[in-house]
């Protein structure tokens, strides 16, 4: 799976995202006339290979009659060049999207981005949806950093996006309606409620993170945190932005391939979830049913531990673990049987032993083992079904059957 790590250190913008594909390796040619399916006119895209704090990298921005795009929405009528202009509104540009011949999926996933800014502009400026009008520099501007970075991704065939931790500047910056604070109200609106990892650097008195930079992350990271050390990072790439802040102003993006060569290494370190839920109003019988429908999907582990929840009332934590790609079929299991109104999950790394079968011939008949093996470390570990059944059988404990067995495996591997 070909995946694209974002490390936002210095914050993301629509510019950035763009830059840093394009220091990938993205295609500009082919950019353009991936572009030019929008049937826009009025503007030129400039790509520079240039330095920032002695680091190479590229900056991409939107020119538009000889003015570089910078301010984008507006809730009403917007003073343009001496004139007054209404702007796009959200209606206007989804209908600029939807007449294009772009891909299905590129419309989409653009909608969904000019969406949750929207949404979010809407409730600062307290506007209905209709209200909100991305003037016209700026919504050209909007629409060729959004749609462009899904037109990127889609060209370079990146079919997942993990993003480290969103690094905002401080203080405020100034505006077309006067000073804001940072985060600017739009990424402060779009940050409430949502998982995308966010922090501040006190040392940086600028905007650093945008609301085009934050919906796009938001609305397409399947995953936030560190690198996962199971991939192999094949490209790095600079994305400059264009505010000075006195340190490198760029986004770090990775292209990242499966290690090939290291097959054993992946079988024997991989993620998992671990999902928890807190129950305390639902019966002993019904938990009992939930773990077992979960057992049954095929998860590796599932469990409750007694809590004492808010006004202390004795409760239970459901915990279960699985691999990542059962994340919607886990959610919906846990959601429909049991009373909880939502989950809560993480990702965690897990290193395993190697692990391999085989059989040994007792007095009292056949058993299996597990082995783990990991460098000199070795487990051996009795079937304990088998050596249930066969305790019950003859009468015996577990301990002695299992005991018998590795007995007979001692024997046998020191041949
Ligand atoms: O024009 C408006 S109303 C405006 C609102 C906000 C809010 O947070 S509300 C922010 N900005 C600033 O405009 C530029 C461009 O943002 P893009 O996301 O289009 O790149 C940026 O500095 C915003 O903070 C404008
Ligand atoms: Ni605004």
């Amino acid at each position: 799976m070909r995946t694209l790590y974002l490390e936002p250190f210095s914050g993301v913008s629509g510019n950035m995202l763009l830059g840093a594909l394009f220091d990938l390796g993205l295609d500009f040619s082919r950019f353009k006339q991936e572009l030019a399916k929008l049937n826009l006119s009025g503007y030129q895209l400039s790509l520079e290979k240039t330095t920032q704090s002695a680091i190479a990298g590229s900056l991409f921005q939107v020119e538009l009659n000889g003015l570089y795009a910078g301010h984008r929405v507006d809730e009403g009528v917007q003073h343009h060049h001496g004139q007054h202009h209404h702007g796009r509104n959200l209606a206007e540009i989804t209908k600029i999207i939807q007449d294009s011949n772009l891909k299905p999926t590129i419309k989409k996933s653009s909608l969904k981005v000019f969406n949750e800014i929207a949404q979010a502009e809407a409730k600062v400026h307290a506007k209905t949806l209709s209200e909100i009008h991305f003037h016209e520099v700026g919504a050209i501007d909007s629409i060729v950093d959004i749609v462009g970075f899904f037109i990127g991704i889609d060209l370079m065939k990146v079919e997942r996006i993990i993003s480290g931790t969103l690094v905002d500047g401080s203080g405020t910056i100034e505006a077309a309606h006067g000073t804001m604070p940072v985060p600017v109200p739009a990424v402060m609106q779009m940050r409430l409620n949502s998982e995308v990892p966010f922090r501040q650097r006190l040392d940086v008195a600028t905007e650093l993170v945008t609301p085009t930079g934050f919906a796009i992350v938001k609305q397409t990271a399947a995953q936030y945190g560190a690198l996962p050390t199971e991939l192999l990072p094949e490209k790095v790439g600079y994305g400059f932005g264009t505010r000075t802040t006195g340190h490198l102003n760029a986004l770090r993006v990775q292209l990242l391939t499966s290690k090939p060569s290291q097959k054993e290494t992946l079988a024997q370190s991989d993620q998992v979830i671990e999902l928890h839920a807190n129950i305390d109003d639902q019966s002993g019988e019904q938990l009992g049913f939930v773990l077992e429908n979960l057992i049954e999907v095929g998860v590796y582990d599932a469990y409750f531990t007694p809590v004492f929840m808010k006004k202390n009332r004795p409760a239970y934590q459901l915990t279960v673990i699985f691999k990542p790609a059962m994340l919607d079929q886990v959610c919906e299991l846990v959601l429909q049987q049991t009373s909880s109104f939502g989950v809560r999950w993480h990702q965690l790394q897990r290193q395993l032993m190697q692990r391999s079968f085989t059989k040994v011939m007792t007095k009292f008949g056949e058993l299996s083992l597990k082995i783990g093996q990991k460098g000199q470390f070795k487990k051996v570990a009795v079937e304990y079904d088998e050596a249930a059944r066969i305790a019950r059988k003859n009468g015996l404990s577990v301990a002695e059957v299992m005991q018998q067995a590795l007995q007979v495996y001692d024997k046998k591997s020191m041949r």
